[in-house]
């Protein structure tokens, strides 16, 4: 994509107020947000907070009240409805409901969205390109089935294909994962994410659904009609999240919360955190407990969340564990360390940090 491209979207104190016969509502209150080019945006709230409204505003499904919503170069406020036409042909949809319609193939489906964007292609190339993008997503062998045919998580994934197949430089995603069990939500983000990724699309998604927060490259929580900053929405996460834990079991959340944090601490102190590192986090927080892999990845978001909030207010925490635990902690941190090769000096140091914040015995012949 060329330097001079626009940035995708481009929202500037945008208010929004429903009006009903009996009362007004407003459920957007001076939001501005932007998506840069490729960028994965994720949206979460309380139910009500107003992302299905945002996120219907920047994909010319409503029209903008007041403020500023630029699309794809295109100023949405006052547009006429051509305009926004205009628009919504260059944007994906995903839904939470796949919205397909059961008396065509799914290859006719994704054909149809082909041919509604008015792209300049042959027959051939857009037969091409529909058995391409179907094969993408896995379904090359249902491509003449119906999607009563097929499961939940096919139906979604041809729901993908059919946002993904016009190349658009903008997938909006409502809840795409609500309606599929764990395994299928996990695949169907992780092809949107590699899908967007490879065609360098923006993507703004709304979820209630933790555990696909990793797909992001931001995250912005909308409370009340107004966008938190990333401090309050990774607190308001963390605590949420906290209690969630802390109802399931408090010692083993006291326990994991502090070891997902150390191990955190440890695979940033260098350079950043980075694949190995954060596989090797995953396998032995998997060991370590008797978690999910979903529980996995939440334990690992609300470190992540912890650390940046504790990155900002310098909040150590203490905490008390058994001579086992800490041989293990350790052990684990020193895992942690090593999983992308040596164990640097920076991660050295924090394992040492961290050993001394909690009271742990360090063996000085591995320092
Ligand atoms: N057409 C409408 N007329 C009146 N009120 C509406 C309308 N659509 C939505 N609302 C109200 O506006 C508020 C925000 O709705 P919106 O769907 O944007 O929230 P949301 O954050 O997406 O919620 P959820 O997570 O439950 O989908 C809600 O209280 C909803 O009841």
């Amino acid at each position: 994509m060329s330097a001079e491209a626009p940035v995708p979207v481009v929202v500037e104190n945008v208010s929004y107020v429903y009006r009903t016969d009996v009362s007004d509502r407003q459920v957007l209150d001076d939001v501005s947000m932007q998506i840069a080019p490729g960028e994965i945006v994720i949206l979460t709230g309380p139910s009500g907070s107003g992302k299905t409204t945002l996120i219907t505003l920047i994909g010319a499904l409503r029209a903008v009240q007041s403020g500023s919503v630029q699309v794809l170069g295109r100023e949405i406020l006052n547009a006429g409805e051509r305009d926004r036409c205009r628009v919504r042909q260059q944007v994906g949809y995903i839904f939470q409901h796949h919205n397909l319609l059961d008396s065509l193939t799914v290859a006719q489906n994704v054909m149809m969205s082909l041919q509604l964007s008015q792209q300049k292609l042959s027959r051939k190339e857009q037969r091409q390109r529909v058995i391409e993008v179907l094969e993408r997503v896995g379904l090359g062998e249902h491509v003449d089935k119906h999607p009563r045919a097929l499961s939940g998580g096919q139906n979604q994934r041809a729901g993908i294909a059919r946002a993904l197949v016009t190349h658009p430089r903008l997938i909006l995603a409502d809840e795409p994962t609500a309606s599929l069990d764990k395994e299928s939500g996990r695949n169907v983000v992780d092809l949107i994410q590699e899908l967007c990724r490879e065609q360098g699309t923006s993507v703004a998604l709304v979820t209630h659904d933790n555990r696909i927060l990793d797909v992001a490259d931001n995250i912005m929580h909308l409370e009340d009609g107004k966008i938190q900053t990333v401090s309050e929405a990774m607190a308001t996460h963390s605590s949420r999240m906290l209690k969630l834990l802390n109802k399931h079991d408090p010692g083993a959340a006291q326990y994991l919360s502090a070891f997902a944090l150390a191990l955190t601490r440890v695979a940033m102190a260098d350079s950043g955190i980075d694949d190995a590192e954060r596989t090797m986090i995953r396998t032995v927080l998997n060991d370590s407990s008797k978690l999910s892999p979903g529980e996995v990845d939440l334990v690992m978001e609300l470190a992540l969340s912890q650390l940046r909030c504790r990155q900002q207010d310098g909040d150590g925490g203490s905490a008390v564990f058994s001579a086992d635990q800490a041989q293990h902690f350790l052990d684990s941190l020193y895992a942690v360390a090593a999983a992308d090769g040596e164990v640097s000096p920076e991660e050295r140091v924090e394992i040492q940090n961290i050993a001394r914040e909690l009271g742990f015995p360090v063996d000085s012949g591995r320092l």
